[in-house]
Order: C-alpha cells, then sequence, then structure tokens
C-alpha cells in the first residue's frame, strides 16, 4: 500500500523512518504531478517545498503550533498532510478544494491572502497574541519565498520582530524565483549564501565520505546535519539577518528531510525569532518543470503529465499578449517610455519591451509600492512610466498612487491586468478593487477598453498625457472579437443605438458585450434599450451625464465594485446634476468572492446577459401577468445565489412601450 494512503494527519508521519519519509516524499512528488497536471495550479512551488512541508509537521505542532505559509500557493503538500488529498481532483474549482490555504478548509490554515509579504505580519502578531494570552508553548511559523522576501511588510516586521524574543521561526524558503530569478540586492545576498564557495563542497565531501563508512556512517551524518546547520555562522556570511539581531540557522539543504528537521528543531529550541534559510528547487523532480527556464511551473494550467505539454493550449489571443505587442509598439515611437514590474514581467507582457529595450524595463521584485514611487521619480525627470500590474496587487500601491504620482500630477500610466473577475486564484486574487481605489485620485483618469482596437487607442491617449496619471484595466485571459460602435457621440461610443429615450444601459471593458446581448433580450421583449460605452469612464463626463437625461431607466454594469465604480460616480453626478432618472447598478458586490471560474462567478452575480436583461425587465415593472420568470433564459447556474438589486434604486416610473 503506498505510504501517502497511511498519512492523514501530521501525527501519522512520525511513526515513519527516515527512508520511509523519503520514499513518501517521492510519493507525494508523483501526487502533485498527476493532479495539478489535470487541474492546473501551482505545481512549481509545490514540487519545491514537499520535503520542507514534512519537516515541518514533523518538528511543529500544528495548529497548535500555526504555520503560516506567505502568499499560500505553496500550501498544496500542507493540504495532503493534514487530511485533504481526497479534495485535489477539485483544486481550485467552485465548492472544491482552494489553491490557497482556507480555514473553511482546516483548523491547519490560518491565513487566506495570498497577497505576498504578509506572513511575518501575521506571524508576530499571533505569537504576540499568544503570549500576551499565556499560551508560551506556541511557536508561530511563517514560511516565506525569496519572492516574497522582497516585499517591503516583510521588513517593517522584521524590524519589529528583532525586538521581541517571541518563539517565531521563519523558514526562508529560497529557490531563488519568483517567476522569474527574484531581483536585488536581497536575492543577491540570499545568493551568496546559497552558492558561498567555502560552503556547498566541503560539506558535500563530508557527508558522502561518511555516508559510505559502515555503521558509524548514519549516526555521524546526523551528527554533521546538526554541525552543518550550525557551519553557517562560521562558513559563509549571512549578516542580513543577524544584523537585525535575529538567529540564523543554515543554508540547509531543503531536500533532505533530516538536514531539515535538525535545524527546525534547532530553531525551535531558540525559543526567540530564528531564521531558518532553505534552499530548494521550485520544479524539483518534473523535468518539465525544471527545464523550463521561464517560471519553472509557476503556475500552469492541464499539462501533459510526462512531457509538461500544455493540454489544449488556447490559439486565441489574450489581452496580455496585445498589450505587450503595444508597448513594443509604442516603445519604439516614444523613447521617453519606460516600463515597471513587481517580479511579474511576463504574466504581465513585457517580456518582449524588455527584450527590444532591456535599459527601459524596472522589475521591482514584490514591491508594487515601491514600483508605484519609483514610477513618480521617473516621471519627475520627464519619462512616462507604465507600471504593469495585476489589478488585485495595485491595492498594495493605493498611498503611493494618491500621494507621489496623483498629488504631483504625474504622467504614469499603470496598466491593471486581470481586472475583475478572475475566479479560480479565490477572493484576494479578483481584481474587482481598481476602480473605487484608482477612482478617488484627483484628476487620474481610467479607461476600461473593451476590444482590441480600443486598448490601442486608449494607450495611445494614455503614454501622451502629460499632466496627469491614467489607468487602463482589462480581463484576465482571450482578447473579445472587435466590438465596433454604431454611432460615436462626444466620446462615448454607442454600441447599440436607440433613438428612443427608454432604457440606457452603461457598460465598459468586458462587460460591454453583456450589455449588448442584454439590449438584445430586452428588444424581443419589446423594450427598446441603447448601449453606451464610456471608454474612459472616470472621471465621469458631462457628455455621459447629459446623455442620461430623459431616459425611464439607466443601468450600469461594470466588472468592478458596485461601490465605488462607473455606476455609482456616475449616479452621483447624475444627482448633482439635477438629472431624476433611476439608476440600477450590475457589478460586483461589496463581498469577498468565492473561489469558481470567472464564468461561474459573474452568473453567480448576476453578471450575465440573461441575468441583466431579467432585471431590468422587473425594475420598468412590465405587466404582472407576464411574469418575468416565462420569458427570459435563466442562464444562470443551478443553484446560483438570485441576482440581489442594488440598493441604489429608486421606485421606476410606469413605463409606455
Ligand atoms: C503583492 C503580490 N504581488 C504579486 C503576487 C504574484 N505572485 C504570486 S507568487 C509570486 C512569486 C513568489 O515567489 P516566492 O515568494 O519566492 O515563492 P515561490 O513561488 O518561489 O515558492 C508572485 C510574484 C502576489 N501574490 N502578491
Ligand atoms: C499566486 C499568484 O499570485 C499568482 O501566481 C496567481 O496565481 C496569478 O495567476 P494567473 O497569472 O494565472 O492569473
Ligand atoms: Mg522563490
Amino acid at each position: 500500500m503506498p505510504l501517502l494512503d497511511s498519512i492523514n494527519r501530521p501525527d501519522d508521519l512520525r511513526r515513519l523512518s527516515s527512508d520511509e519519509l523519503t520514499s513518501l516524499a517521492a510519493e507525494i512528488r508523483r501526487f502533485l504531478i498527476t493532479n495539478v497536471s489535470r487541474t492546473g495550479g501551482h505545481l512549481g512551488p509545490n514540487l519545491g517545498v514537499v520535503e520542507l512541508t514534512i519537516a515541518l509537521h514533523l518538528v511543529f505542532d500544528s495548529p497548535h503550533d500555526p504555520i503560516v505559509f506567505d502568499t499560500g500557493h505553496q500550501s498544496y503538500v500542507h493540504k495532503i498532510l493534514t487530511g485533504r488529498r481526497g479534495g485535489f481532483p477539485t483544486l481550485r474549482r467552485k465548492d472544491g478544494l482552494s489553491g490557497y490555504p482556507s480555514r473553511a478548509e482546516s483548523g491547519h490554515d490560518w491565513v487566506e491572502n495570498s497577497h505576498a509579504s504578509a506572513s511575518l505580519g501575521w506571524a508576530h502578531g499571533l505569537a504576540q497574541g499568544f503570549r500576551l494570552q499565556g499560551a508560551s508553548d506556541r511557536t508561530v511559523v511563517a514560511v516565506i519565498g525569496d519572492g516574497a522576501l522582497t516585499g517591503g511588510m516583510v521588513w517593517e516586521a522584521l524590524n519589529n520582530i528583532a525586538v521581541t524574543e517571541l518563539p517565531m521561526v521563519i523558514v526562508v524558503n529560497d529557490n531563488g524565483r519568483s517567476y522569474a530569478p527574484t531581483v536585488g540586492g536581497l536575492s543577491a545576498h540570499l545568493s551568496a549564501i546559497r552558492t558561498s564557495p567555502r560552503y556547498e563542497p566541503t560539506l558535500d565531501t563530508i557527508r558522502t565520505s561518511i555516508r559510505r563508512t559502515p555503521v558509524v556512517g548514519r549516526p555521524a551524518y546526523e551528527l554533521l546535519h546538526g554541525v552543518k546547520a550550525g557551519l553557517k555562522d562560521v562558513l559563509a556570511p549571512q549578516g542580513l539577518f543577524s544584523d537585525l539581531d535575529i538567529k540564523y540557522v543554515g543554508p540547509v539543504d531543503g531536500h533532505d528531510i533530516g538536514a531539515l528537521v535538525l535545524a527546525l528543531r534547532q530553531a525551535k529550541g531558540f525559543g526567540g525569532p530564528v531564521v531558518v534559510h532553505a534552499i530548494t528547487q521550485k520544479g524539483r523532480g518534473f523535468r518539465a518543470a525544471e527545464q523550463y527556464e521561464i517560471d519553472l511551473f509557476h503556475s500552469i494550467g492541464p499539462i501533459d503529465a510526462v512531457t509538461g505539454a500544455p493540454i489544449n493550449p488556447s490559439s486565441h489571443a489574450t489581452w496580455t499578449e496585445a498589450f505587450g505587442q503595444e508597448m513594443v509598439e509604442l516603445g519604439e515611437s516614444n523613447p521617453k517610455l519606460v516600463a515597471l514590474t513587481a517580479a511579474m514581467l511576463h504574466p504581465v507582457g513585457l517580456a518582449r519591451f524588455a527584450a527590444m529595450y532591456p535599459e527601459r524595463v524596472f522589475d521591482v521584485g514584490i514591491a508594487e509600492q515601491h514600483a508605484m514611487t519609483y514610477a513618480a521619480g521617473l516621471a519627475r525627470t520627464g519619462l512616462h512610466p507604465v507600471f504593469a500590474v495585476y489589478s488585485t496587487f495595485l491595492n498594495r500601491a493605493l498611498d503611493q498612487l494618491v500621494m507621489d504620482v496623483g498629488l504631483h500630477h504625474l504622467p504614469v500610466t499603470i496598466v491593471c491586468d486581470r481586472a475583475g473577475v478572475t475566479g479560480s486564484d479565490g477572493a484576494s486574487h479578483n481584481g474587482v478593487w481598481d476602480v473605487a481605489l484608482a477612482g478617488i485620485v484627483p484628476g487620474l483618469r481610467l479607461a476600461a477598453p473593451r476590444d482590441q482596437p480600443r486598448l490601442h487607442a486608449a494607450l495611445e491617449a494614455a503614454t501622451t498625457r502629460r499632466d496627469g496619471p491614467t489607468l487602463i484595466r482589462y480581463a484576465k485571459g482571450r482578447l473579445p472579437d472587435p466590438l465596433p460602435a454604431v454611432t460615436t457621440r462626444e466620446g462615448l461610443d454607442h454600441l447599440v443605438f436607440t433613438e428612443q429615450k427608454n432604457v440606457l444601459i452603461v457598460a465598459w471593458g468586458s462587460m460591454c458585450q453583456v450589455a449588448v446581448e442584454a439590449a438584445k433580450l430586452l428588444e424581443r421583449e419589446g423594450i427598446a434599450a441603447g448601449v453606451v460605452d464610456p471608454v474612459w469612464g472616470l472621471p465621469v463626463s458631462d457628455a455621459l451625464v447629459e446623455l442620461c437625461s430623459g431616459y425611464r431607466m439607466v443601468a450600469t454594469i461594470e466588472d468592478d465594485l458596485i461601490v465605488g465604480g462607473l455606476g455609482s460616480r456616475l449616479a452621483l453626478a447624475m444627482s448633482d446634476a439635477g438629472v431624476d432618472v433611476p439608476v440600477r447598478h450590475f457589478g460586483v458586490p461589496q463581498e469577498y468572492l468565492p473561489t469558481a471560474s470567472r464564468a461561474e462567478v459573474l452568473a453567480d452575480i448576476g453578471l450575465t446577459p440573461g441575468a441583466v436583461a431579467r432585471s431590468i425587465i422587473e425594475a420598468v415593472a412590465v405587466d404582472e401577468n407576464d411574469s418575468a420568470d416565462d420569458r427570459l433564459p435563466d442562464d444562470r447556474l443551478p443553484g446560483a445565489v438570485r441576482y440581489r438589486p442594488a440598493e441604489t434604486v429608486t421606485e421606476p416610473r410606469r413605463p409606455t412601450r
């Protein structure tokens, strides 16, 4: 029977011999490859932490000793060891196993936020909280990658942790990579430790010779681990942490369970803050991952479990590729254009621009705050920075956007990829807050292009603006077919034009297609509805406010938060202008959305043509004998939450059709 079948809780590990633990690690590796190649997910990071996670659960008593995984994308092995291997066929799916820690799944999971660099803050709070409440026997463990270590929050936490005696073990999972090789001085420092010439060959030689020694070999080998774990203080420079007076153990071979157990036990025994520096290999044990230089299979879709080749790769262009192409062309015509990324050069589509203009791209590590203020500095010298970032990670740089870029009216363009509902990466990855957050910046102009032609135009306009910031947002995945305007008036693209001032649907970005299809459904019901796309939706234009005047109803549809979104700002502007027309808002509710596919989440929150049309029909109070229920396709998925009308709807006047 496979050893893995007998592992249902961490305690089950403790009855295995060291050889059995090594065999278990191999079984887990095969399990990961078999399952994650089917579902997609963070295969590379989790292949790199198999032995580390086994050692953590051998030395610490989870959940009594919390283990906090930074970013959380590398917690699959933790889930396997805590009784959840059966859920892996449903990984990252609706009602399935989350791809990140989940309190609803297990008491072993403490932190669900998948935004990097937060684990040390969490660990500090947990340790301090336990101490204040007399639970001094609990050691808090943070597992943080070398990439996440480049985030500013880490150093805020370390500055505070360093002056405590709290029982905390900070495991640096150092594989030298974020997606790409980790950048910056910190990474160079870790690399120096990792590759210290005085460290590796010496110890490897000793280790090999001892292992060959019969009988006394194994005990001596165990002893060496203890020596090895301590040797770091002697053989290789590691001032970074010890200069903060934080004890340092390592570097330890992150794939040697015995060495890890010794180092973690030593760290636990210190009783105060300790760093354990584990050297791991992202993608370890899967040749295709190990050889995929771009990101070592950091995040994959379904692949062949042997070759690693994508299964059914989409040939359709993506927003990210379209952006990348635009940047290459803009870079050629505009020598002042520079680009920034926070450790996601390829994921945001800047790789080609970087290849063409290597001196004009800056990867700052997972440091969005720094990226934004760095961009302000660059702009202050007359350059035009484009900061490409996933929408949800823009949250990290709000103050820098408001006070460094906005306050100085600097020509910085922020390009938010993965804007809107992303779905399978869970609540903290939906890019739904950017409009509400960035929309508060005085002078910032915000566009949500609906297709590639509009993206081209928006980038042209944004990168030539000199008197303030711009933000352009687009959804994850494939580029939609072009959706041309029927006519454009005063900067407003009319996608469905009706002379009749009955219902006006105002939509932008990915919701334009939804709006057009909803208008067709309404037309079938004899309800005339026009559709207009403002493209540059914020600040709300006077032309849009004036256009809304005289309609029986305005509906706004957006793939971002209703509160603070386009619709709520339009309603406010209409109210200020005395345009007394009821407004119904369709968008993302102020909730943390559960893990599901983008399509499933959009259906659940009523952002489908059928749901929008049904709701508009209900709102314009059609003849109550014709229940809307009989007349429109209910394209919600079974069991979906019924659409909840937005609170801001005012009672519509009885329409005439
Ligand atoms: C604030 C923030 N920015 C960007 C990301 C996207 N992201 C997810 S994992 C990752 C790389 C993490 O590298 P590391 O911490 O070294 O972990 P590894 O994948 O190497 O185990 C990045 C940039 C994020 N999750 N959070
Ligand atoms: C863990 C993390 O933040 C990213 O790796 C995230 O999974 C992005 O996924 P996509 O690039 O597939 O949108
Ligand atoms: Mg890493």
